[in-house]
């Protein structure tokens, strides 16, 4: 076998992307879901999944936290100390502008399943069998971030084995933008810097899908499009990362930014993880 022959019988087509229901769900369409939760006098949250993007797979979850957990999940990240934000490239801290970041663990926090009940539902609902049967599957920690006005994060893709994404709206404050989902593929450079240069001629609002806050400052104007959707405290966007047609490659669709914010802004992330994709 050829090394290209070996990685596609490794990563077959299909299964870095959503599994079913979930695959065959259309733009626009919902499914009810729960889960359950086992430390709160709630023991079971209801929310909704519903397709925002064929390419890359993106699914809005409303209601996915409750509001009690969104101020927790802020409690924690203050009482532990925040540090200014850098990405995955260390020492890099012109990326995330005006933003402190915290990180809770995904097994805790200590004494509680607040994190590890998201995880295994997430888990159970989003990724696919073979996925999760993967010895070098794992999620990270739940990191926390908090951005001061003006604060923003660059376009980037999540990628580095990040194979799939969810962002928690911890405030309501939104504007996460993903400026070439649903763009024909053909259109898309396989490059970063190609990638890049595309967008800087495409708007939020526009092009693509802004996750914008429901009762941010501007919220009012040109909303009712369909390349916005807006979110509240509590909903979260989910996305996967990896092209799933067997190459394993980065999906440029999948790039997004935080836009800048004009109030204060909480988000978590959770990055669900297949190692082994540093390989491809
Ligand atoms: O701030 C946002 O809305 C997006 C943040 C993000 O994409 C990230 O932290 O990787
Ligand atoms: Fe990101």
């Amino acid at each position: 076998f050829s090394t290209a022959a070996k990685q596609q019988a490794v990563i077959p087509p299909g299964i870095l992307g959503p599994p079913e229901p979930l695959k065959s769900l259309q733009v626009g369409q919902t499914l009810n879901a729960f889960r359950l939760v086992v430390d709160d006098d709630d023991d079971r949250v209801d929310f909704s999944i519903e397709r925002v993007a064929n390419s890359p797979h993106i699914f809005l979850l409303r209601n996915f936290l409750t509001s009690s957990e969104c101020n927790q999940i802020q409690a924690l990240a203050e009482e532990g100390g925040m540090k200014t934000a850098e990405t995955v490239t260390k020492g890099d801290t012109s990326s995330r502008k005006n933003c402190s970041v915290a990180w809770i663990p995904s097994s805790g926090p200590d004494g509680s399943s607040l994190v590890s009940g998201l995880v295994a539902s997430t888990v159970n609902i989003f990724l696919s069998d073979v996925v999760k049967s993967r010895p070098s599957a794992g999620v990270e920690n739940m990191q926390i971030l908090k951005y001061g006005v003006g604060g923003e994060f660059v376009h980037h893709q999540d990628g580095d084995a990040r194979v799939f994404t969810v962002i928690y709206y911890i405030n309501g404050v939104g504007g996460t933008w993903f400026p070439l989902a649903d763009r024909n593929d053909g259109e898309i450079p396989k490059n970063k810097a190609g990638v890049l240069e595309l967008v800087e001629n495409l708007e939020p609002g526009k092009h693509g899908i802004f996750l914008k806050g429901d009762s941010s400052n501007s919220a009012q104007e040109g909303n009712n499009n369909k390349h916005t959707v807006l979110v509240n405290k509590g909903d979260a966007v989910a996305f996967y990362n990896y092209r799933d047609e067997g190459s394993a490659q980065l999906d440029w669709a999948a790039l997004h930014c935080g836009s800048p914010t004009d109030e204060t802004k909480w988000i978590a992330n959770h990055w669900y993880r297949l190692n082994e994709l540093a390989n491809y």
